[in-house]
C-alpha cells in the first residue's frame, strides 16, 4: 500500500459502535437535577452499528443505512448524536488539527431507544473516528469530557470495554474479569424513552452491589448477578408490557443461564454457557418469533 492510500485525509476510516449491555442496574439514588446516581456492569457485545468516515469536499454530513436507519431518518440531522459529537469534537480541536468535511455513513443496524446504548456508541464511535481522521489528536480526558456532555451512557461506550459504571455514567472502573459466555439480545420492536422509565421508577434505591476482581467461569457470575437486579426493568414492563414477555421467552431458552433487560429498556438478554449455545438459542427464538430482533453470539 503506498503512503498515499495510508493518508486519513483521504482515506476512508470505519469504527464499530458495539452495543452497550447492563449485566445489572441499580439505581442508588437521585441527584437534585433529577439524574440518577447509578451502579452497573457494563459489558459491550458482538452486535452493533459501523460508522464510515468519507472524507470529501462537501460539509460534514451523515448519510443513514442499515436495518434501523429507517426509523431514524427524520434525526440525520444536526440532533443526530453522530453530528452532535463532530460538532463538539470540531469545537475543541487545534490548530494543528486537519478538519475535513465529507460524508459520515451510519449502518445503524441496533433498534432506536432500546436499552442498549445504539445512540451513545455511535457517538462514541464518531469521536474515534474523527480523533484519527482530522489528526487531532486530542486527548482522552478531552474526549471524555465531551462524551459527557453528549449523554450519561457516552463515556463508557468510549473505550467500548467492560466497566463498571457508577454517578450518572461518569464513574467509570475496572469490572470483574469476564469468563467466556454467550449472550443473546432481543427486542419487541417498541421503542422506549429513557425518561420515561426513570420517571415511572419508585420505590427503594438499591445498594452498590459488592462485586469480585473476576469470575472463573459463567456459572459463578450468573450467581451473582443473580442476588442483583436491573431496578428499571419493572418500570420499564408498565412503559412497554411486552419486555416481560420477552424476558420470559429468553429464559426458557435451552441452556439460557439469565434473563434480564437491559438498560431502560425495552431489549432483554439472555447469558448462555457458550457463543455457540447462544447462537443455538438465537436461531430457535429467531424463528418462532420473527417480528422480533433477535441477535445471538459473543462479547467484545
Ligand atoms: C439508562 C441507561 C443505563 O446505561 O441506558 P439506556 O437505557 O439509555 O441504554 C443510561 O443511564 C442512559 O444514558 P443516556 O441514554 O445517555 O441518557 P441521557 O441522554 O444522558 O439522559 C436521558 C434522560 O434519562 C434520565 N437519566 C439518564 C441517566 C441517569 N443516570 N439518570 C437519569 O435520570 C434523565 O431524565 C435524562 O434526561
Ligand atoms: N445515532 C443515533 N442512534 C440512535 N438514536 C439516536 C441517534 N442520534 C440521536 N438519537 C436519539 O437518541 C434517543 C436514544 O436512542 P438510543 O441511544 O438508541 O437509546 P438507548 O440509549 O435507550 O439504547 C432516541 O430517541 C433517538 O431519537
Amino acid at each position: 500500500m503506498t503512503s498515499a492510500t495510508m493518508d486519513p485525509m483521504t482515506q476512508t476510516l470505519t469504527e464499530a459502535a458495539p452495543a452497550k449491555i447492563n449485566l445489572y442496574l441499580h439505581v442508588t439514588g437521585k441527584r437534585p437535577d433529577g439524574y440518577h446516581l447509578l451502579d452497573s456492569l457494563v459489558v459491550f457485545a458482538g452486535a452493533g452499528d459501523t460508522l464510515r468516515y468519507e472524507p470529501g469536499p462537501e460539509a460534514l454530513h451523515l448519510v443513514l443505512a442499515g436495518r434501523f436507519g429507517a426509523a431514524l431518518s427524520d434525526a440525520a440531522g444536526p440532533d443526530n448524536l453522530v453530528m452532535k459529537a463532530a460538532t463538539a469534537l470540531e469545537a475543541v480541536c487545534g490548530p494543528e488539527a486537519r478538519i475535513q468535511g465529507g460524508r459520515l455513513v451510519l449502518e445503524k443496524d441496533l433498534p432506536v431507544a432500546s436499552g442498549i446504548g445504539g445512540g451513545s456508541a455511535d457517538a462514541a464511535a464518531a469521536l474515534r473516528l474523527l480523533n484519527r481522521a482530522w489528526s487531532a489528536q486530542v486527548g482522552h480526558a478531552t474526549l471524555l469530557n465531551i462524551a459527557e456532555k453528549l449523554g450519561a451512557d457516552v463515556p463508557v461506550c468510549l473505550a467500548s470495554q467492560s466497566a463498571r459504571m457508577e454517578g450518572i455514567g461518569e464513574v467509570l472502573s475496572a469490572a470483574p474479569a469476564l469468563p467466556d459466555c454467550g449472550m443473546v439480545l432481543v427486542n419487541c420492536g417498541q421503542a422506549v424513552s429513557t425518561p420515561d422509565v426513570f420517571r415511572k421508577r419508585d420505590g427503594a434505591f438499591l445498594p452498590r452491589a459488592a462485586l469480585p476482581a473476576r469470575w472463573p467461569d459463567a456459572a459463578t457470575m450468573v450467581a451473582d448477578l443473580a442476588e442483583l437486579d436491573n431496578s428499571l426493568e419493572a418500570p420499564a414492563c408498565v412503559v412497554c408490557p411486552p419486555v416481560q414477555t420477552v424476558v420470559s421467552a429468553i429464559a426458557a431458552l435451552p441452556e439460557c443461564l439469565l434473563s434480564r433487560m437491559s438498560g431502560s429498556g425495552a431489549t432483554c438478554f439472555g447469558l448462555f454457557p457458550s457463543v455457540w449455545s447462544a447462537q443455538a438459542a438465537a436461531a430457535r427464538l429467531a424463528q418462532s418469533q420473527p417480528g422480533w430482533w433477535v441477535w445471538g453470539g459473543g462479547l467484545v
